[in-house]
C-alpha cells in the first residue's frame, strides 16, 4: 500500500532522514520504533507531505505521490493521528465526527460513520454533546481516532497515540487498534511501549538517528532483547 524509497528529509538546512525505505503491505500493522528524537514523527510529517522530500519516492497504491500536498493525500486514503490530538475546542464530538466523514472506501457494510464509531468507542456516544475542551485526555484521544476512522482510510497512522494516557486508557486504545487490525485495517503506529507493540503489530522498522537500523518480526524482536537496550532504551 505504502512505498518510501530512499527519502531524504529535513527542516531547512537540518537533515534528519537519511536514505530511509520501508513498505507496508495491505492488511498490514506496522510499528515504527526508536527512541526519542530518532525521527519517527519526520518521517510521518514527509510520507504526509507536510515536510518537503529533499529525494527519494513516495507511492501510495502504486501511485507516485512524492511532492503532493497533505489534503491530496489525504484523498488518496491516508489518515494520520498527530501526536497531541489537536481536538477542536468549540466543536462537539458528534460535529467532529460529522465534520470529517467521507465515503471514500471499502463495501457499505465495512464502512466507518458515526454508528460505528460509538460502538468502538461507547464513552463517545455518552459524550456526544460534549465539547472538544469537555473531554479528558483519553476520551480526546478516542476522538481523534473516531474522526480519522470517518475519514475510512486505506492507511492509518498513529503517532503516539497511548502518549500521556492513564495505564486503563491506553490499554483501552490497544484493544481498539487489535480490533481494527482484526477488521483488516492497514495501521502504522509509533510508540513506546514495546511489548504491547509485540503483541500488536506485524512488522517492526526501528529509526536511529534518521536511518532504518532494523527490520523484522514480531518474533524476532520478542526473541532479540539487545535490540531493546541499544536501539530503544528499554
Ligand atoms: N519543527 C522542527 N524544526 C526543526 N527541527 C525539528 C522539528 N521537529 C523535529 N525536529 C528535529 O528533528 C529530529 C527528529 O525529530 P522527530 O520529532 O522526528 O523525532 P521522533 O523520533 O518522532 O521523536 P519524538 O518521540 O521525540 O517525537 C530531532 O532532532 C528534532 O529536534
Amino acid at each position: 500500500m505504502l512505498r518510501v524509497q530512499n527519502i531524504q528529509s529535513g527542516y531547512g538546512l537540518s537533515q534528519v532522514l537519511f536514505d530511509v525505505s520501508l513498505e507496508i503491505g495491505v492488511g498490514e500493522v506496522v510499528a515504527l520504533l526508536g527512541r526519542n528524537g530518532m525521527g519517527k514523527s519526520t518521517l510521518v510529517r514527509t510520507v504526509f507531505g507536510q515536510l518537503p522530500l529533499q529525494t527519494g519516492r513516495l507511492s501510495f497504491e502504486g501511485q507516485d505521490v512524492s511532492g503532493w500536498a497533505p489534503d491530496r493525500i489525504a484523498r488518496l486514503g491516508l489518515a494520520i493521528i498527530p501526536e497531541g490530538r489537536q481536538c477542536f475546542p468549540n466543536l462537539s464530538v458528534r460535529e467532529h465526527l460529522t465534520a470529517f466523514a467521507a465515503q471514500r472506501n471499502g463495501n457499505a457494510s465495512q464502512r466507518w460513520d458515526l454508528e460505528r464509531v460509538f460502538d468502538m468507542f461507547p464513552r463517545l456516544r455518552e459524550r456526544q454533546g460534549n465539547m472538544g475542551n469537555q473531554l479528558s485526555g483519553g476520551e480526546q484521544q478516542m476522538l481523534a481516532i473516531g474522526r480519522a476512522l470517518v475519514t475510512n482510510p486505506k492507511l492509518l497512522i498513529l503517532d503516539e497515540a497511548t502518549e500521556g494516557l492513564a495505564p486503563i486508557v491506553r490499554e483501552e486504545i490497544w484493544q481498539c487498534l487489535a480490533r481494527l487490525r482484526e477488521a483488516g485495517q492497514t495501521i502504522l503506529v509509533i510508540d513506546k511501549y514495546v511489548e504491547r507493540l509485540i503483541k500488536l503489530a506485524d512488522r517492526h522498522i526501528i529509526l536511529e538517528r534518521g536511518r532504518v537500523v532494523w527490520q523484522g518480526s514480531s518474533a524476532e524482536l520478542d526473541a532479540d532483547r539487545s535490540l531493546w537496550t541499544r536501539y530503544l532504551g528499554v
